[in-house]
C-alpha cells in the first residue's frame, strides 16, 4: 500500500543547541531528541556515530574515539560536523527532507555571517526553504503567549550554553539579548568546587549526576548527599567524596546570580508600559535548566516579577518551532534570515 504523507509533515522545526537537538515535524510532534554530540575515530578524520549513538559509543569505548561538540554556547564552532550532524538528525526524522520548510531556532543576537552559514546548511542538509527566528520568540509561541497582540511578553530560555531574553509585543521583538552562561557554567561551579575542597578530578558525568541530583536554587529545608568516586590530584589514586546538597546550593549562588543580572540589564532598557505587562503576566521561563529545583521562585526573587516554568521547558523551544509553522503567515517580523534553493529570500 502506497502510503500518502500528509502535507504538513513537510514542515520541520529544530531547535539544535549545544547540549541537545530537538526536532518537532507538523503533525507529529516532536519525534527526536538527542545530544548534540558527534563520535569522530581520534585523527577526526570519520565520523563514526551521531547523536544518541554517538554517545553511546563514547562512554563504552572512551578512548578510541574523539567527542566532538560543533556548537558552543549555541554557535557554530566547526561547520563540517555540524552540517553532518543537522543533516542525520532531519533525515532520521523525516522521510520529507527534500520538501521541507525548515524553521530554526537560533540565539539572540547572532551576526550576519552565522545566519548565513546556518541557512546554508539547512539548504545543504537537503531542505527546500530554511528560515530563522530567536529562541525566545520559539519559547513564547510553545507556551502561547499573546506575542502578536499589543501586549508585553518577556521570555528566558536557559540552555546548555547561553541565557536567551526577550520581550515581545505586536509580532516584533522589543528588546532581546543573549549571554554566554548556561547549564555548563552551573556544572564548572561544582567542579571547580570539589577540586579546590577535595583535591580531587572527577568525570564530566558525576558533575552532571551531582547537579541533576543535589542542584537547587532554595535553601534546602532538609540535607541530601551523593557519594562519588573520584582520582586524588596529589597521588592519582581513586577516593570516595560525599557533597551534601546545602554544599551545592551555596556554590550555584554565584552563576544564578549572573544569570539573573542578565535579565534585570534587559529589564531596565524594557519600555514601562511593557514592564507593566510584564509585571502582570509573569516572566515565562524555559529550557531544560528551567527544570532545576526552585529556580522560578529564586528568579521571581531576584527579579521582583512573577516567574513560571511550563511542564517540559527543554521541549518548549521545539514546540513552538511547530507552532511557528502554522502561524507562518504572521512570522514576517519574527524571521531574522531565510534562503531557498535558488538562494536567500
Ligand atoms: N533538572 C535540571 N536541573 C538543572 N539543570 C538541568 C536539568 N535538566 C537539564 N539540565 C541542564 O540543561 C542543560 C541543557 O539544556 P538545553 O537542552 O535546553 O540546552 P541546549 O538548547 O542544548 O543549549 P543552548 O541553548 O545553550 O545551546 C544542560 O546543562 C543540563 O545539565
Amino acid at each position: 500500500m502506497i502510503r500518502l504523507f500528509s502535507s504538513l509533515e513537510r514542515d520541520l522545526g529544530i531547535d539544535m543547541g549545544s547540549v541537545n537537538t530537538h526536532v518537532y515535524v507538523q503533525g507529529r510532534g516532536v519525534v527526536l531528541s538527542e545530544p548534540s554530540v558527534v563520535a569522530t575515530d581520534t585523527k577526526q578524520e570519520f565520523i563514526v556515530a551521531v547523536g544518541a549513538d554517538a554517545e553511546r559509543l563514547l562512554l563504552r569505548t572512551p578512548d578510541m574515539l574523539e567527542e566532538l561538540r560543533p556548537l558552543k554556547d549555541g554557535f557554530i564552532v566547526d561547520y563540517r560536523v555540524m552540517l553532518t550532524m543537522l543533516r542525520h538528525f532531519m533525515h532520521k526524522a523525516s522521510r520529507l527532507v527534500s520538501r521541507a520548510r525548515v524553521i530554526m531556532a537560533v540565539p539572540c543576537g547572532i551576526t550576519d555571517v552565522e545566519k548565513r552559514a546556518m541557512t546554508d546548511a539547512i539548504i545543504q542538509a537537503g531542505a527546500r526553504e530554511a528560515y530563522l527566528i530567536e529562541t525566545p520568540v520559539a519559547s513564547a509561541l510553545g507556551c502561547k503567549l499573546p506575542v502578536f497582540e499589543a501586549q508585553g511578553n518577556m521570555v528566558v530560555d536557559i540552555g546548555g550554553g547561553t541565557t536567551d531574553i526577550g520581550v515581545l509585543s505586536l509580532g516584533g521583538k522589543v528588546v532581546a539579548s543573549s549571554a554566554r552562561i548556561g547549564g555548563n557554567d552551573l556544572n564548572e561551579a561544582i567542579l571547580q568546587y570539589i577540586k579546590e575542597c577535595f583535591a580531587v578530578m572527577v568525570a564530566e558525568e558525576t558533575i552532571e549526576a551531582i547537579k541533576l541530583e543535589l542542584g537547587t536554587a532554595k535553601m534546602p529545608e532538609e540535607e541530601a548527599e551523593l557519594t562519588f568516586t573520584g582520582r586524588d590530584m596529589s597521588n592519582g589514586l581513586t577516593k570516595r567524596i560525599m557533597v551534601r546538597k546545602t554544599e551545592v546550593y551555596q556554590v550555584l549562588q554565584d552563576p544564578l546570580k549572573r544569570m539573573a543580572d542578565e535579565v534585570k540589564r534587559v529589564m531596565e532598557v524594557t519600555p514601562p508600559e511593557l514592564l507593566a505587562d510584564i509585571m502582570e503576566h509573569g516572566v515565562l521561563l524555559t529550557g531544560a535548566v528551567a527544570d532545576m529545583d526552585g529556580l522560578a521562585d529564586y528568579f521571581s526573587h531576584e527579579l521582583g516579577v512573577p516567574v513560571w516554568v511550563p511542564q517540559q521547558p527543554g521541549f518548549t523551544v521545539a514546540v513552538g518551532l511547530g507552532k511557528a509553522s502554522q502561524e507562518f503567515e504572521r512570522m514576517d517580523r519574527f524571521i531574522i534570515a531565510s534562503k531557498n534553493r535558488k538562494g536567500r529570500a
